[in-house]
């Protein structure tokens, strides 16, 4: 058998389950796993001491591609994705030019065939101008639509602006409509108040003031009762209140979910409180909240109110983000250390790491019906991650692979290392180097 790798004795981590086992991958797939000899045809790993998980399924990702490129590109992000056990990811709509028609999707497929180290998939955008087309296509063929990052009128989101179009898009979509939650008039009228009182110079963390909590509740409220109200599939996008997490179930499987929701690991890493900090560096939208809204939203990833995790990776130049309040970019590069931070949660007893791996992997496999990734199953893609619970990594400028080159956990220590990461069954990243012969591939959905 050609192109086998066998990983040996590491401890798996899978469908709740963590144990010993050897895995043998041959030809892009997971052939075997069980107890198996090495053969000399066969690249051996030495996994003892380690933990093997599935790849990580990052739904919610902003690669720049095509268009903004300044600020990161679909190869650079998918390398350092991949340095991050991200093994999947799906992107977001808002690129230059913005993904709101067929021939723009096919466009951003063909260049992540060319440059996409990882596996891929792409939201189409919905905004106030297209929701006519996009009612009228077959759009349970793709991964879903999605209004993040996408302005409709010159400030404002859909959601906000127009409740009637929004209406008509959850009555006609068959496919899942993943919305950016936040109430556009309630930010707009704090915005208001607050140039008023410090005109330019807001300091950072009145962000959350203005962006507020009651901003995202009456969003998402809306939002649910509409989709109930049309039987729509509904995912909302980076929960960030303790508030919006009582509005979600989890007395009902994710399968049979028709309403689900996320929440994007810098809202469980940071709170209101590293502000004074880092200022505009961890300004995004939806802001970062307090710390009762922090370990809240972690209470419902546990309960199973939340689903899944993302990195919403949205890299800015440092430029960019160090601008008075009203210029700078809202959003920051997470993709390479989100693993990271959740592994330093299961270090600290916030999580076990089949939790970990239930909402990175499993379910976002589940919740996006993706075909054959996200488990670790004989016949699945060998999309893998190797990480060692007994090694240290330093973030610094030298080990950011982010093309913005810097991140907002620079000088954090993790007590975890990611090791190597296989993608398709080819070993991409291995203790800081790549292999980049082999590219990502276009992720399928299962049929119906
Ligand atoms: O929804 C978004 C968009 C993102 C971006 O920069 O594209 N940045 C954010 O902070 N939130």
């Amino acid at each position: 058998m050609n192109n086998s790798i066998l990983i040996k004795n590491s401890t798996i981590v899978n469908e709740e389950k963590s144990f010993v086992a050897d895995v043998l991958l041959s030809d892009g797939f997971i052939h075997k796993i069980g107890n198996i000899d090495i053969k000399p045809d066969y690249k051996a790993i030495d996994g003892t001491g380690k933990h093997l998980l599935p790849g990580i399924i990052d739904g919610q990702v902003h690669f720049r591609d095509p268009g903004l490129t300044h600020k990161g590109d679909i190869y650079t992000e998918s390398k350092a994705a991949i340095a991050g056990g991200v093994t999947s990811f799906i992107d977001m709509p808002n690129t230059v030019p913005n993904i709101l028609t067929v021939e723009s999707l096919r466009d951003k497929y063909n260049i992540a065939a060319k440059k996409s180290l990882a596996n891929y998939s792409f939201f189409l955008g919905v905004n106030g101008d297209n929701i006519d087309e996009v009612i009228k296509m077959d759009t349970s063929k793709f991964i879903g639509v999605s209004d993040d990052g996408l302005y409709f009128t010159k400030k404002g989101n859909l959601l906000a602006d127009s409740p009637e179009k929004m209406e008509k898009l959850f009555a006609n979509c068959n496919s899942i409509i993943a919305i950016h939650s936040e109430k556009e008039e309630i930010i707009e009228a704090n915005e208001e108040a607050f140039r008023k009182k410090y005109g330019e110079a807001i300091p950072a963390n009145l962000h959350p003031i203005i962006r507020s909590a009651e901003g995202c509740y009456e969003a998402t409220k809306r939002a649910i009762d509409l989709a109930r109200k049309h039987n729509a599939r509904l995912h909302i996008l980076h929960l960030t209140t303790e508030a919006e997490t009582h509005l979600f179930r989890n007395d009902i499987p994710l399968k049979e979910k028709k309403i689900t929701t996320e929440v994007s690991v810098h809202h469980l890493w940071f709170s209101d409180k590293d502000y004074d900090q880092l200022g505009m560096l961890i300004k995004w939208n939806p802001a970062i909240k307090t710390e009762k809204d922090k370990y809240g939203l972690l209470k419902a990833l546990l309960d199973d109110r939340i689903d899944i995790i993302t990195t919403d990776h949205a890299p800015h130049t440092l430029q960019e983000k160090q601008q008075p309040y009203f210029k700078s970019m809202s959003g920051a590069p997470m993709v390479q250390h989100t693993l990271n931070c959740m592994l330093e949660f299961y270090k600290q007893g916030l999580i076990s790491l089949e939790k970990v791996v239930e909402k990175m992997c499993h379910n976002p496999a589940t919740l996006y019906s993706i075909a054959r990734r996200g488990f670790i199953r004989e016949g699945y893609f060998a999309d893998l991650t190797l990480v060692d619970l007994n090694s240290t990594w330093t973030v610094t400028k030298d080990n950011i692979l982010y093309k913005c080159g810097w991140s907002p956990l620079e000088g954090t220590t993790f007590q975890t290392a990611i090791k190597q990461t296989f993608v398709n069954g080819n070993l991409v990243y291995d203790n800081g180097t790549f292999n980049e012969t082999a590219k990502g591939m276009e992720i399928t959905i299962k049929p119906n």
